[in-house]
C-alpha cells in the first residue's frame, strides 16, 4: 500500500460512491494483519479470505435477528442504568460492560460472566489492535516484511503482541466451542450461524475463533467509545441534553407514570436518533477507516481514479466540512432519514466492507442514549477538554457526574432489574 497523493473528495457524494460497491481491501498490512492478527482478523483481511467470513457475518443484519438483539440490548441496558445509580463514578466502566455484554450475548449466547481480570485483558487486546492499524511504517511499505527476519528488528515486539491476543481469544472461545459441541450452548451467532451445519462455514476452528472474537471486539469497543463520546457531548452541550430529554419525556412520561424508552420508540424520537450520527460526526469513533481499494476505473466528481487506487476514508476531515463543525448539533441531521444511520453518512465506513454491525450498533446506541438521558442528569465533575476523549484508557477518561433525576426514576430502574437478574441467573450465576 503506497498512498502517493491526497485528494479530498468531500462527503456530499457519499451516497453515490457507496452505491458503486466496488471497494475491496487488497492492501497488505504485515504488522496489523499478519503479526498481530495471525492474518485472521476480518476487518483487515484481504478480499479472497474475507469473503467467506462476510457471508456468514451477514446474518447479523437480518431483521429477525435484530429483533432478538433488541431484547438483549434492552435487558443489558437496565443493568447499566442500575450500575449508574449505585456507582455513578464508574460510569465509564458501566459503558464498557454494557457494550461488551450486548456483544457477548449476541455472539456467544451468554450473559457476561467474566472476571475483572479477564475483562481487562480483553479490553487491552482490543485497544492494542485498534492502535496498531495505520501505526507502523512497515504497513505503509509492506515490502519491508520481505527482508530477512534478522533485518526486521520490529518483528519480535509485534509477534509477542499477536500471541497474547491469540491466547486471550482462546480463553474466551474454548468454553463456548465446548458447549456447542456438547449441545448445551444457548442460542447465539456462534451456535446458530458460525458453527451450524446449515451455514457450511468453510473455515477451520481457528478461523471461526478469530471471526467470532473479531465481531465481539469490533462491536463492543466501538460501541463503548461512542457512548463515552456521547457522554462528553452531553456534558459540554447541556442545551442538547435538555432538548433530547424533553423529547423522551413526551413519549415516556405521562403524569406520574413513567416507563423506560424502548427500541420501538426510535421513530418517535428523531432528535435522539439524530444524536447517533452527530456523535459519530462530532468526534469520529473510527477516525481513519482501514484502507479501501477501487477495483475498476472510476469517474468521480470530475476526477479519473484508476482501478487499484488505494484510498482512506478520513472521518476527521469529512466531519470538519460542516458549519459549526465543533458544535454538537443533532438537528443538522433531521431530514426524515435521521433514524437510518448509514444514509448519507460515512461513520460506519462504506462499500462492500461497510460495518456489518451497523444496525446492531444503531440499536445499542439508541437505547443507551435514550435511557441514560431519561434517567440521569449528566454534568462535568471537573475541568473538561472536549477534544480529549482518552478512549485508550481503562480508567475514567474525563470527569463526569451522573445524577439520577428523581426517586421515581431510580425506582423504575429497580423495578425493571429483576428481568435482567432472571435472564442472568438462568445460566447458573448472578449479576455482579
Ligand atoms: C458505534 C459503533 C460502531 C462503529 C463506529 C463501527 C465502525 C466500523 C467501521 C468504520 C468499519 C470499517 C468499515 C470499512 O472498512 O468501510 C467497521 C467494520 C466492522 N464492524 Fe463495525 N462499528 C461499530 C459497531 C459494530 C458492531 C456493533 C459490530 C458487531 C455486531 C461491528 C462489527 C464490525 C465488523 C465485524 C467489521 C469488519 C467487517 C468486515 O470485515 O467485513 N461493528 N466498523
Amino acid at each position: 500500500m503506497t498512498p502517493a497523493s491526497s485528494l479530498c473528495m468531500g462527503h456530499r457524494q457519499w451516497d453515490h460512491s457507496q452505491a458503486r460497491e466496488d471497494y475491496q481491501r487488497e492492501t497488505q498490512m504485515p504488522i496489523a494483519s499478519d503479526l498481530v492478527s495471525n492474518g485472521k482478523r476480518t476487518v483487515i483481511r484481504q478480499e479472497e479470505e474475507w469473503q467467506e467470513g462476510r457471508r456468514v457475518m451477514h446474518q447479523l443484519l437480518s431483521g429477525s435477528n435484530l429483533k432478538v438483539y433488541a431484547g438483549m440490548q434492552e435487558l443489558e441496558s437496565v443493568d447499566m442504568l442500575r450500575r449508574y445509580v449505585r456507582e455513578p463514578d464508574l460510569w465509564f466502566s458501566h459503558n464498557f460492560r454494557y457494550a461488551t455484554s450486548v456483544l457477548y450475548r449476541i455472539v456467544m449466547g451468554y450473559p457476561l460472566n467474566k472476571t475483572r481480570a479477564a475483562l481487562d485483558d480483553y479490553q487491552r487486546v482490543t485497544i492494542e489492535f485498534v492502535t496498531t492499524i495505520n501505526r507502523s511504517y512497515v504497513d505503509f511499505f509492506p515490502s519491508l516484511s520481505k527482508l530477512p527476519h534478522l533485518l526486521q528488528p520490529w518483528r519480535h515486539y509485534w509477534a509477542q503482541m499477536g500471541s497474547f491476543h491469540r491466547r486471550v481469544f482462546q480463553q474466551w472461545w474454548d468454553p463456548i466451542r465446548a458447549a456447542v459441541s456438547k449441545g448445551s450452548a444457548p442460542p447465539s451467532f456462534v451456535r446458530d450461524v458460525l458453527l451450524h451445519p446449515d451455514t457450511r462455514y468453510s473455515g477451520d476452528d481457528e478461523e471461526a475463533m478469530y471471526l467470532a472474537t473479531s465481531v465481539m471486539a469490533a462491536g463492543g469497543d466501538n460501541t463503548r467509545m461512542t457512548i463515552n463520546t456521547f457522554i462528553m457531548a452531553m456534558i459540554t452541550h447541556p442545551e442538547a441534553q435538555v432538548r433530547a430529554r424533553e423529547e423522551i419525556d413526551r413519549v415516556c412520561t405521562s403524569g406520574r407514570s413513567l416507563r423506560l424508552p424502548r427500541m420501538s420508540d426510535l421513530l418517535e424520537m428523531p432528535y435522539v436518533a439524530a444524536m447517533i450520527k452527530e456523535t459519530l460526526r462530532w468526534r469520529p469513533t473510527v477516525p481513519i477507516v482501514p484502507p479501501h481499494q477501487v477495483t475498476e476505473n472510476l469517474e468521480f466528481d470530475g476526477h479519473f481514479i484508476p482501478a487499484g487506487t488505494v484510498f482512506l476514508i478520513n472521518s476527521i476531515a469529512l466531519s470538519s466540512e460542516f458549519d459549526n463543525a465543533h458544535e454538537f448539533q443533532p438537528e443538522r441531521w433531521i431530514d426524515g432519514s435521521e433514524a437510518r444511520t448509514t444514509n448519507n453518512f460515512w461513520g460506519f465506513g462504506g462499500g462492500r466492507r461497510i460495518c456489518v454491525g451497523w444496525k446492531v450498533a444503531e440499536q445499542a446506541l439508541f437505547i443507551a442514549f435514550a435511557r441514560l438521558l431519561y434517567c440521569f442528569e449528566l454534568s462535568p465533575r471537573g475541568p473538561i477538554d472536549n477534544e480529549r476523549l482518552n478512549h485508550q484508557t481503562v480508567n475514567e477518561p474525563f470527569p463526569v457526574k451522573a445524577t439520577v433525576r428523581s426517586a421515581e426514576h431510580a425506582l423504575l430502574i429497580e423495578e425493571e432489574a429483576p428481568k435482567y437478574e432472571a435472564s442472568f441467573s438462568k445460566f447458573g450465576s448472578t449479576a455482579k
